[in-house]
């Protein structure tokens, strides 16, 4: 048993955040495991036990053990029952594993096995090929392309002829891509595009398919998907990068500010005509570039409409690093590799310990900017400007 309990003590020392003895070596971090914003609700730890079942791989005995002893823990205490005789090697061993987490409050042991459910889920799955999103059969679906390599996950926009301007069909599957990219094996993800640009924003010929509803229906609907994958930003919970290839405009612009780090060529801009295009800003811009880079300057990208050049963007805090466009690929994909090969949980971990102190607010936020636009479309201002640019007349 002296083998199992050491094998253990290996697997929770290189576990996330999971073992007891880590727990009490970081006291502050124990005490963000038991705030509010790292509690699992007793309905994640229910979906944990049914997700258990459903594993594919049978996890070994190690982790059987481990879970057996988070669960013992979480819905019973510490370990208080007499320890089984020294023949009974089973149940000593699940004694063993119970009794080793001494003290662990339940709260902490009932997160650190939705956590360690969550990691099994994840590489059980990882036998899940991440396929172009043109292989899921969906009209317009060859304008993304989503490729795992190295511990990386590539969501490539792939409309380079139309400045990689984003479709309705393109939203869906880049929320469709994200939500795969969270369970796959990948350790981060990247959002570039294919081209000289790296994207042009919202595809304006969006506001000519018009549904049976009219523009109000069709403003609503705008409203519900905008919402919809600004909020799969917000929640993604694995490092996020932009490789920001070429310049960007709009909503490309806005949703950086929930990456985790943003990289860009010398030749990339960073444009959010909201203004002159009758609408506002979206992407939780409202509040992420007036904390990123203070009210005025903020105000000066998202109500004038003031392009910034790359290394402009990196002074102000979105952009994390500008590279010379002639080594530009090399120099990031070298760096992204290294960083690809970090711990995959504590990496997760430590971006959630980050994210979740605002999660909710930018949710609000998500919610409040996607109303507002929605009433936007349907001003005078914003279909002028976009009838201007689809009869060629405007060009930002
Ligand atoms: C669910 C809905 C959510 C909505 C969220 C709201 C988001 C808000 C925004 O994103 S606002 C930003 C909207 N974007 C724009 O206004 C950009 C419009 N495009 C341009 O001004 C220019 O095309 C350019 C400055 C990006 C590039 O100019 P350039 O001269 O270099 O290239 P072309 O104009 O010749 O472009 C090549 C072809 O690409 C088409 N195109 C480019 N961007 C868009 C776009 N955003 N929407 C639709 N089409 C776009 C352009 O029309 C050319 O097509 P053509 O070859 O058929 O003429």
């Amino acid at each position: 048993m002296a083998g199992v309990a050491g094998r253990l003590a290996r697997l929770w020392c290189s576990g996330a955040l999971s073992s007891p003895l880590q727990v009490t070596r970081f006291p502050a971090l124990q005490l963000h495991l038991c705030g509010p914003a790292m509690r699992a609700s007793q309905k994640d730890f229910e979906n944990a036990l049914n997700q258990v079942k459903l594993l594919k791989k049978d996890p070994g005995n190690e982790v059987k053990l481990k879970l057996y002893a988070l669960y013992k823990q979480a819905t019973e205490g510490p370990c208080n029952v007499p320890k089984p005789g020294v023949l009974d090697f089973i149940n000593k061993a699940k004694w063993d594993a119970w009794n080793a987490l001494g003290s662990l409050p339940k709260e902490t042991a009932r997160r650190n096995y939705v956590d360690l459910v969550s990691s099994l889920s994840a590489s059980s799955e990882s036998s899940i090929q991440v396929t172009p999103a043109a292989d899921r059969k969906q009209p317009g679906s060859d304008a993304l392309v989503v490729t795992s390599q190295d511990g990386i996950t590539t969501i490539t926009l792939n409309r380079p002829d139309k400045k990689n301007a984003l479709t309705t069909q393109m939203y869906h599957d880049i929320i469709l891509a994200l939500e795969a990219a969270s369970k796959d094996d990948s350790a981060i993800t990247v959002l570039t595009g294919n081209g000289d640009y790296y994207c042009s924003g919202n595809d304006l010929t969006n506001f000519t398919d018009i549904p049976p509803g009219g523009v109000e229906e069709k403003a609503r609907s705008g409203a519900v998907l905008l919402r919809d994958f600004v909020d799969c930003f917000i929640d993604f919970p694995k490092p996020l990068v932009a490789v920001v290839n070429g310049p960007a405009v709009g909503i490309s612009v806005t949703i950086l500010g929930l990456f985790d780090i943003v990289y860009a060529t010398d030749r990339a801009t960073f444009h959010t005509p909201f203004s002159h295009l009758g609408q506002s800003p979206e992407g939780c811009s409202s509040y992420t570039f007036p904390k990123i880079m203070g009210p005025s300057k903020a105000t000066e990208m998202l109500v004038f409409g003031k392009k910034l050049t790359a290394r402009e963007a990196c002074t102000q805090g979105l952009v994390t690093e500008v590279f010379p466009d002639s080594t530009f690929q090399k120099e990031v994909w070298v760096r992204l590799k290294a960083y690809s090969k970090l711990p995959p949980n504590a990496m997760r971990i430590s971006k959630q310990v980050i994210r979740n102190t605002e999660k909710e607010k930018l949710h609000a936020i998500n919610a409040e900017e996607s109303n507002v636009l929605r009433e936007r479309w349907l001003s005078d201002e914003c279909m002028n400007a976009v009838v201007s640019f689809l009869s060629k007349k405007a060009k930002l």
